[in-house]
């Protein structure tokens, strides 16, 4: 199988990246491209041992997948780079949150099969939450060979189209969002008068740990929870203080900004 990604930038490379050390494909069958870093791209073949170019009738010519991964706004600009070159055993896959795969068939001006997936920067270790959708010419076997590709950095979650935008927000974005977080605790935790270096690394481990737990323990989150929370304890009068804050709206005002963006980036280009 050829892969070519058009568009080598952080998302892209947290693809090829976990898709390289998942050993599915041979590092020199995944070709990269971008508009023109070559030391950028020479950077990846040292260390990753993939392929570049920038001929696109090489990259394309015998691709069995193509990743259209450039922001939203350069697609444009690489729509008419690649028109000339795309045969029809090319099929493509998106990774431009709010395009919509009519838009992206519509400048192309091809047929060929679009799956759109809205992975996020957790495909570099393996663990991309990444929503996917078919356009309805996608073959079974295409789109098993497709799922088992984005198996290969994370998991997979197939929905509608329209559902992508929540993707987008809850796991697209989500590290983003939880990144967040983690700054404004590690913040907090500075002002307790401890070294500042030694907060971060205890907080970074205390983050690697939580998220070990989660993952390992058969235990829902809330009793997790409930286990560390002593009647009358430090816990206790943490997570009073936390109430006092409605934490679930803040989340859902960011979660719907994301979303509203999402189909304001869509609706953008319909137009
Ligand atoms: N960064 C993230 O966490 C996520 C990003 N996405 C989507 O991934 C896409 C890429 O985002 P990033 O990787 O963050 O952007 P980036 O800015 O890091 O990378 C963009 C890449 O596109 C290349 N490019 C631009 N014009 C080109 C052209 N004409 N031909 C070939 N390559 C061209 C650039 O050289 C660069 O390698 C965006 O559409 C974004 O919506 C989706 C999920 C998560
Ligand atoms: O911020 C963005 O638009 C992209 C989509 C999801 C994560 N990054």
């Amino acid at each position: 199988m050829k892969i070519v990604f058009y568009g080598s930038g952080n998302m892209a490379n947290a693809i090829f990246t976990g898709i390289v050390n998942s050993k599915s494909i041979e590092p020199e069958n995944i070709f990269l491209t971008n508009k023109s870093n070559l030391e950028k791209l020479e950077g990846y073949h040292d260390t990753l041992g993939v392929s570049y170019s920038y001929d696109d009738e090489e990259l394309l010519k015998d691709a069995d997948y193509v990743f259209l991964s450039t922001k939203p706004y350069d697609f444009l600009k690489l729509a008419e780079r690649i028109k000339p070159y795309i045969t029809k055993d090319n099929k493509f896959i998106s990774i431009m949150a709010g395009l919509p795969i009519s838009y992206i068939r519509e400048n192309l001006q091809v047929k060929n099969p679009i799956a759109r997936i809205m992975p996020n920067t957790n495909a570099h270790v393996g663990h991309s939450v990444t929503g996917i959708s078919f356009s309805t010419n996608f073959g079974p076997n295409s789109k098993q060979e497709v799922l088992t590709l984005i198996e290969a950095f994370g998991t997979a979650l197939e929905v509608k189209e329209d559902h992508l935008h929540q993707v987008t927000a809850i796991t697209g974005s989500g590290p983003a969002f939880l990144y967040h977080v983690f700054e404004q605790y590690v913040n907090a935790g500075t002002k307790l008068g401890i070294e500042q270096s030694q907060v971060e690394e205890s907080i970074k481990e205390l983050i690697i740990g939580t998220g070990k737990m989660i993952e390992r323990s058969d235990l829902k989150m809330d009793q997790l929870r409930k286990n560390i929370t002593s009647k009358g304890g430090t816990t206790q009068a943490g997570l009073n203080a936390l109430s006092n804050h409605d934490i679930e709206a803040v989340f859902l005002d960011c979660l719907n900004a994301a979303v509203k963006r999402s189909v304001e980036l869509a609706e953008a280009e319909e137009d």
